[in-house]
């Protein structure tokens, strides 16, 4: 899916540039051959809704629209013009053009040539004035990035680099395979995303101004295991690489709040640089093809899509497995680079093992295998950064120069996963070793590391839980679930990401919830593409009640900022599913709340997944809930349900007459005399009377319904005429603020704050960091809102 500007299409060309123009190359080509650019998705355009589900936007410039009269009508045809965009000069005037394909196609020559040339000029400027990391970014200094990064790092407000990233970025960047596992929402991507992007941003400032004729062969490849996560990669990557102008920000003083970043907020004091007043992260045009790319291909997308992308030349690939598979068996020039890749990132690799990748994966990662032994790692000193290590097996990892690098990072990578990784850097040559344990140790057993020892870094907190979530439980009957989660959501009202366990359980609970007024959207493995992106960008980003109910499909590396509470409707199956499940809330140093739903039989489940994260069940706090407010929602409730029931019903009746109607039309039978006069007749078939009946009863209970939803919500004891009176004043927290605005009598507060307190909670223990990299490392801050 693209998005292309709209054309002005009529002109009025400036004679004098005429001459000029008429001796430019110009080549006519299709909608589809046009050099189409990659834009990246800015990110606050998708919480607002603006990309409405677009997989990727794209623009195209230097393009003139020409309109031919023939004898079967007007045809549009697209003009390249290879001249110089600064010697156009031409006037559009605005009326839009259509293309060949009906599709409104790119900006006119005009505005494009006037913007490239004013944009180039703004570009060489900002460019050509060094970024002052050392005072500006002194905690990113050490590291010594790319200019390019340094900006985007900047202005994007990261001003310490989290600590995964201080403990992987010394190792990848002294050319060491990296294992990462830290908790979920600590920044895990740009530590194997900045190295990356260093070193092919380097790389190209050394080749710059001798252009590759040939396309750029693909030089990174990022696997994740879900189509929404490649996105999110590509989109986090792709904000690194767009150029800001920082000469814009208030560079030397800097005012830092408490939690060590840049206060966007306070009246900003007098500085060293100064600073024309405009928005940090705003990003200039570049001109020409950018000097590093970043795209992602997954399912979904269309075939001549997919082409485009890769056709413009990709140097960073982000990729589902099943797809990039697909796409390799019929691209023999891909396979012939994904041998040849600088780097290799798993990222989340444990899930992508699971059940349905494991053929694509294991297939992918077979071409990354070295050929021979020839290509055994001669071992060099390492250039760059190197940590201080005595260790004699240490002083000779790293992989050489322009070897394979290979990131591995998740949140739960197992203890004897790690420990195997260390062991075996050549695991396909070890067949006789013993067998792998299991699916998941198999597959990663077989990555070619080709560094002697791949650093290990794990930091993840024990039993996965982040410090700055609260986690919480209700223990309740199964058929009650619907009950608690409707208080829950009227309760503490704010984002929230419901994970059910099957894709008919989200559909019953979407018609509830829906008739229950609370905004809930979908999101699984039915759901088209598009409508996936919809739901989480525009509708649940954007709305701050927003009711995201989904599969675990989205328990996996979805970075949505503001998630407040994760409710796990039903139990996970595992371990890991609890933690990444809670990892969509409590990201990046903020707030988050998670609450686990248990019925009677799945304590059991609960209780073992809990002794795998060596924690007890009881530690878990319980949620309280006012049992009377409870049994009004109940009512409630109960009614929802029974006007899904009908309308499930009716609905039924209805697409079994309709599968009827097709098949006779089908059968070219016809239906009013034989096939429906079968489905009056048949004892179950509801006849026309019935079928009205149910229809009626539905509208009835719909107006039951609205009425009882019309009426508030009332604390037990509380006076509603006078609210000084009754048993319990409301009056005081009415002055205070602290009025719920939907329970009448109870106090708002945050989910969390009122949680009836732990049985044994045991301290949360650090970790030491790892030997490697012995600095001292603060608690990360994390972004401020
Ligand atoms: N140095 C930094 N300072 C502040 N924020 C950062 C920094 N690095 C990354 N972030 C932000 O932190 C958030 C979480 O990052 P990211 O998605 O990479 O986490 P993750 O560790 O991969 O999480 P998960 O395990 O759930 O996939 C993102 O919004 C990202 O932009």
């Amino acid at each position: 899916m693209s998005s292309k500007p709209v054309a002005g299409a009529k002109r009025k060309v400036n004679p004098s540039k005429l001459a000029a123009r008429k001796k430019a190359k110009t080549t006519h080509l299709s909608v589809d051959q046009l050099p189409w650019k990659s834009v990246a998705r800015p990110r606050e355009a998708n919480a607002s809704g603006e990309l409405d589900g677009m997989l990727e936007l794209e623009e195209v410039s230097d393009v003139e629209v020409v309109y031919d009269e023939t004898e079967g009508g007007k045809i549009v045809r697209f003009k390249v013009v290879s001249e110089p965009a600064d010697k156009m000069d031409v006037e559009a005037e605005g009326e839009e053009a259509k293309g060949v394909d009906g599709e409104p196609v790119a900006e006119s020559l005009t505005s494009s040539a006037r913007d490239i040339a004013s944009s180039s000029k703004d570009v060489t400027e900002v460019e050509d004035i060094p970024f002052d990391v050392d005072g500006m970014l002194p905690e990113w200094s050490r590291f010594s990035l790319h200019d390019q990064l340094a900006r985007a790092l900047y202005a994007q407000h990261f001003t310490r680099p989290t600590p995964i990233q201080s403990q992987a970025l010394p190792l990848a960047l002294a050319n060491r395979d990296v294992v990462g596992v830290a908790e979920t929402g600590s920044g895990k991507t740009l530590a194997y995303g900045l190295p990356i992007l260093d070193h092919l941003l380097k790389q190209a400032s050394k080749t710059s101004g001798s252009p590759a004729k040939e396309r750029r062969p693909v030089r990174a490849l990022v696997l994740t295991p879900t189509r929404e996560l490649a996105l999110q990669v590509s989109s986090h990557l792709n904000a690194c690489l767009n150029s800001v102008d920082t000469s814009s920000l208030d560079v030397k003083q800097e005012e830092q709040d408490d939690t060590g970043l840049p206060a966007r907020s306070q009246p900003k004091k007098k500085g060293k640089q100064k600073v024309k007043s405009k928005e940090p992260s705003e990003p200039t045009k570049r001109r020409g093809p950018p000097p590093v790319s970043v795209a992602a291909i997954v399912g979904g997308m269309s075939a001549q899509k997919q082409r485009r992308i890769l056709s413009r030349g990709v140097d960073v690939l982000v990729a589902t497995p099943g797809r990039l598979w697909d796409i390799i068996q019929q691209d023999d020039a891909l396979a012939g680079q994904i041998e040849k890749l600088r780097f290799l990132v798993l990222d989340e690799a444990d899930r992508m093992i699971e059940t349905g990748h494991f053929a694509e994966m294991e297939s992918i990662l077979r071409l990354t295998l070295r050929q021979s032994q020839d290509d055994e790692i001669e071992r060099e000193p390492s250039s760059g950064l190197q940590p201080d290590n005595d260790d004699p097996e240490e002083s000779k990892a790293g992989v050489k120069e322009g070897e394979m690098q290979t990131f591995i990072f998740s949140a739960t990578l197992s203890k004897d996963l790690q420990k195997n990784f260390k062991k075996r850097s050549r695991p396909y040559k070890n067949k006789k070793g013993k067998p792998a344990s299991t699916l998941a140790d198999d597959l990663l057993m077989r990555l070619d590391f080709r560094d002697p020892t791949p650093a290990v870094v794990d930091i993840a907190p024990q039993g996965g839980v982040v410090a700055t979530l609260q986690e919480s439980k209700i223990e309740c009957l199964m058929t009650d679930k619907d009950a608690y989660l409707y208080y829950f959501l009227l309760r503490y009202p704010g984002r929230t990401l419901v994970f059910l366990s099957s894709i008919d359980g989200i559909r019953r609970l979407l018609q509830i919830m829906t008739l229950l007024d609370i905004p809930a959207f979908p999101l699984h493995s039915q759901l088209e593409q598009r409508q996936r992106l919809k739901n989480l960008d525009r509708r649940f980003k954007s709305s701050p009640r927003g009711v995201l109910l989904a599969t675990d499909v989205a328990a996996r590396g979805l970075d949505v900022p503001a998630v407040d509470h994760v409710v796990h409707y039903q139990a996970p199956r595992t371990a890991d599913t609890y933690v990444h499940r809670n990892g969509r809330t409590a990201r990046a140093a903020r707030k988050g709340f998670s609450l686990l739903m248990v019925a009677p039989d799945e304590r059991r489940l609960v209780r073992a997944l809990m002794g795998n994260l060596q924690r007890n069940e009881d530690e878990i706090p319980e949620m309280p809930v006012e049992l009377y407010m409870l049994d009004k929602l109940k009512a409630r409730v109960a009614l929802a349900r029974e006007i899904d029931t009908a309308q499930h019903r009716v609905r039924k009746e209805k697409h079994e007459k309709n599968w009827l109607k097709e098949a006779a039309e089908a059968m070219e039978i016809e239906l009013d005399s034989d096939l429906d006069v079968c489905v009056e007749e048949q004892e179950s078939a509801p006849t026309k009377a019935q079928r009205k009946a149910a229809d009626t009863k539905v509208s009835v209970l719909k107006a039951q319904l609205k009425n009882m939803l019309a009426q508030p919500l009332v604390a037990k004891g509380v006076s509603t005429s006078y609210i000084t009176s009754g048993a319990v004043s409301i009056a005081d927290d009415m002055l205070a603020g602290n009025f719920h605005e939907t329970m009448v009598g109870l106090k708002k507060v945050e989910a969390g704050t009122d949680l009836v307190a732990a049985k044994k909670r045991k301290p949360k223990q650090k970790k030491a960091p790892v030997k490697e990299e012995d600095g001292d490392f603060e608690e990360w801050a994390g972004i401020s809102d």
